[in-house]
């Protein structure tokens, strides 16, 4: 089954476009966990013990596994979710020449989704758009400030480049499995690349900590009811002041936004 059928499946079940963010930093990982054989891991479960309900996918991002214990702790997490019947999306960025990318094309064998980097262009996403059953999330206008150096950027037709990558994007969707990342920081590039690709799901990073525009991301994210609105820190450090009940103050935030959020799907 197609990533973004099983999404439109998990949403409906739990009545949620949240994608609860697993970047398990481990200077802020509670001091009772810090005993543990992997303490990200021992982290995750606790939060994805107390978010699943919640959640429409989890997205563990790469920076905060890239160790050898790091990988552990990504594949405990993602085969934990997969138990709570939970889809993972892996923020990971990736994409290279040929022969390199189909080796990050590989991290698909576990996860569900990634995130990919357009900039060396199509071959260097073609593992990722060939394979039919994983969703493939385009990076178009992010959510950082800096993200208008080279996104902003005006083509000679006038068009700026986080355009372009919305209409190579559209082009490359050959097999229903592509979507973008846009930025909740951006309300205005948010609506008006859902006109331009009106069924493209987009994955809206930046509410929550960085402060994003959470009733757009909601109102301009979802293509036919199906997109994801992510918040990472605000969720799963949501009880950083209550060590002991951090995984309680998880499942509240992610709760809230939930809620929050739906105030605004029609
Ligand atoms: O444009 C982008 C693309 C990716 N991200 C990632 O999303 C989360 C956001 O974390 P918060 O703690 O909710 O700010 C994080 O993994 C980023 O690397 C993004 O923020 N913006």
């Amino acid at each position: 089954m197609n990533f973004f059928d099983r999404l439109h499946d998990r949403i409906r079940t739990v009545d949620s476009v949240v994608s609860v963010g697993l970047d398990p930093d481990p200077s802020r990982i509670p001091d009772h966990l810090q005993d543990h054989d992997l303490p990200r891991w021992a982290f995750n479960r606790r939060i994805i013990d107390a978010t699943h309900e919640h959640a429409a996918v989890y997205k563990p991002n790469a920076a905060f596994y890239e160790d050898p214990d790091g990988w552990r702790a990504l594949e405990e997490t993602i085969a934990y979710a997969h138990g709570k019947d939970v889809p993972v999306l892996l923020d990971a960025k990736r994409a290279d020449i040929g022969n390199t990318t189909r080796q990050y094309a590989a991290m698909l064998e576990t996860a569900d989704a990634i995130t990919v980097n357009p900039y060396m262009g199509r071959d260097s996403l073609q593992p990722f758009l060939e394979d039919e059953e994983s969703g493939v999330f385009i990076l178009c206008r992010t959510s950082n400030p800096g993200g208008a150096d080279l996104q902003d950027l005006e083509l000679e037709t006038g068009e700026p480049v986080y355009e372009r990558v919305a209409a190579l994007a559209d082009l490359w969707n050959d097999n229903d499995n592509v979507g973008l990342v846009v930025g909740a920081t951006k309300p205005e590039e948010l609506e008006q690349l859902r006109e331009q690709v009106p069924d493209l799901p987009f994955l809206v990073p930046g509410v929550g900590a960085q402060g994003g525009d959470a009733e757009a991301a909601v109102e301009y994210g979802l293509a036919d009811g199906v997109g994801l609105v992510n918040s990472s820190r605000g969720i799963i450090f949501a009880g950083e002041d209550r060590s002991d009940q951090f995984a309680q103050a998880s499942g509240q935030a992610a709760k809230r936004l939930k809620k929050r959020l739906n105030q605004y799907r029609i």
